[in-house]
């Protein structure tokens, strides 16, 4: 398990509990999440489908209200869209604008957040380097492959230069290999920028890979399962850390967790 301390606290979720809609048809989504997320730390977020992740990220990103409970960046409640908070979509086909170029999706929240011009063309330049599209500024998203559109998507978020970011299974759409390079580009920008990362993920492998901590969520109603530390060198790459035996340890606990869960979910709908 892994303690934080309040003086280094960042993001702080305490006895989260969101219902969707009232009455006999109401959806209790998540029941009560509770966990915190110091300065500059990498956590990712796994659990059975439906069991509330997106749910619990959109209420992290003031997109949604919690039925009870509370959400504090920095002590400061969480009401709507925190400053400092950038959030990256799975699904970067509707997350960009087809009619502005790469560049000009990228400035587009930097003009929002009233940048000044020269600011700004900085900023998008290094972060489609940072992202390897330095070449392509004036190309339309419709013309690159699905895994350059997350780049994009990924640049636009760095470019606004966030002390968190949120990712809501964000590779989930591109095939194995490009998967893997994201992957890479995530550990190296989250190594360079010192941003604070919540990364939620389907794949129990590239939590483990990813994350210095893994939040495994229960089914819904949903708690927190087991906060498992992710003791592998700092230092990953896909052929080494993939074949460490402390990543397949690792893996195979948190595999048995998620089965766990799935288990509860299964005997929830059989008492139901
Ligand atoms: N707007 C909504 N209205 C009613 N119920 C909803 C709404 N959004 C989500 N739900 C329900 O809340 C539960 C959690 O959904 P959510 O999308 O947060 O889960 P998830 O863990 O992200 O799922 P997945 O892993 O399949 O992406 C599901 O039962 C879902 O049907």
């Amino acid at each position: 398990m892994t303690t934080t301390t309040s003086t280094d606290e960042l993001l702080s979720v305490r006895g989260l509990r969101k219902v969707y809609g009232s009455g006999p048809g109401a959806t209790e989504a998540v029941r009560d999440l509770t966990f915190a997320t110091r300065a500059g730390e990498m956590v990712c977020i796994v659990g059975p489908s439906g069991a509330g992740k997106t749910t619990l990220l959109r209420c992290i990103a003031g997109l949604l209200p919690p039925t009870s409970g509370e959400v504090t960046l920095d002590r400061h409640p969480v009401s709507g869209p925190p400053e400092g908070m950038a959030v990256v979509f799975q699904d970067y086909a509707r997350s960009l604008f087809p009619w502005l170029t790469v560049a000009q999706n990228v400035d587009l929240p930097l003009r929002e957040k009233g940048v000044a011009r020269a600011e700004r063309r900085r900023l998008v330049a290094e972060s489609l380097d940072a992202v390897g599209l330095a070449d392509v500024p004036n190309s339309y998203p419709w013309q690159l492959s699905g895994g350059m559109q997350q780049r994009v998507a990924i640049a636009r978020a760095v470019a606004y230069e966030p002390r968190i970011l949120l990712m809501d299974e964000p590779f989930a759409a591109v095939d194995a290999q490009t998967r893997a390079d994201l992957e890479d580009l995530v550990r190296d920008l989250w190594h360079r920028l010192g941003i604070t990362l919540l990364f939620v993920t389907h794949d129990i492998d590239e939590a483990i890979y990813l994350g210095q901590r893994v939040l495994v969520l229960s089914a819904r109603p949903t708690v927190v399962l087991e906060d498992v530390t992710v003791d592998l060198p700092e230092t990953r790459d896909q052929l080494t850390t993939r074949n460490d035996p402390r990543f397949h340890a690792l893996r195979t606990h948190v595999h048995g967790l998620v089965q766990q869960a799935k288990r509860g979910e299964a005997a929830r709908r059989a008492a139901a």
